[in-house]
């Protein structure tokens, strides 16, 4: 998957609003985590990210999304939901694949502000994740959400001056924290925070409320009685 693919997609609509980027592993690799979701595995991951950028393009304070992936067949349902898509370019892991898509959306818009998003909220909200980004933006420079487990990030973002620098995985919320991003505490935006790495992180996130492709892909998994 070579350049750029999708049309613009969100709800800002006055060409002021956050550009994100979403990043996305090959799905035959990602959310190695959820294993013993077995041939399951792969559509919970694609429904994630499927929800995930639903609901982000549904954001009122969101301009666009563009999805960092080598998957090409993901990539091509993403971009019918209305995503940009990029490929991993050059395929080096996640903060890679982060800069890559931050590069891409400053050479498309110079001035917008920026923020990574996982791909993995399947029970993200547009109106808590609007909220968020309207406390970002009142702090005038790096700043990120911390995950459910309160270990991780979920959301890193920026203003147009400033590099987003992300530092994504494992215990990233300490590394943020000491790279100078500032921690946005509140709103509490329990769906913006809520990761599913694991089948326990699965139950949380559908106790908050998934959405549609994650609700079928849960389905299958109870079918299989894991
Ligand atoms: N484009 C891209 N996305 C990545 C890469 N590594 C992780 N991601 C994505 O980054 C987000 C957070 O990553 P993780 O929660 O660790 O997801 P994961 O790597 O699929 O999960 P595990 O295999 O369990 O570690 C998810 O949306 C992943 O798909 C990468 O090398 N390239
Ligand atoms: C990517 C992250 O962690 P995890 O792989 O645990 O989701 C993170 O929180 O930065």
């Amino acid at each position: 998957m070579d350049g750029m693919s999708g049309v613009r997609g969100g709800s800002g609509g006055d060409g002021t609003g956050w550009s994100l980027v979403v990043p996305l592993k090959p799905l035959e690799v990602a959310k190695s985590r959820l294993a013993a979701a077995g041939t399951v595995r792969p559509a919970l991951a694609l429904a994630f990210v499927l929800d995930t950028v639903g609901a982000a393009l549904a954001c009122a304070e969101v301009e666009d999304v563009t999805v960092v992936t080598d998957d090409p067949a993901a990539g091509a349902e993403l971009a019918g939901l209305g995503a940009f898509v990029v490929a991993d370019s050059p395929a080096a892991g996640l903060n890679a694949a982060l800069r890559h898509g931050e590069a891409t959306v400053r050479a498309r818009r110079p001035h917008a502000p920026v923020a990574a998003l996982n791909g993995d909220l399947p029970a993200l909200r547009p109106a808590e994740l609007a909220e968020v980004l309207r406390a970002a933006a009142g702090a005038c420079e790096r700043a990120f959400l911390a995950d459910a487990a309160g270990t991780g990030t979920t959301l890193l973002c920026t203003v147009p001056c400033l590099p987003l620098a992300p530092g994504f995985g494992g215990a990233s919320r300490a590394r943020h924290l000491a790279s100078g991003a500032a921690e946005i505490t509140l709103p509490a935006a329990p769906s913006v925070r809520q990761d599913v790495d694991t089948l326990e992180d699965l139950a949380a996130a559908l106790a908050l409320g998934v959405g549609p492709f994650t609700a079928v892909a849960a389905a299958a998994l109870t079918a299989r009685g894991a």
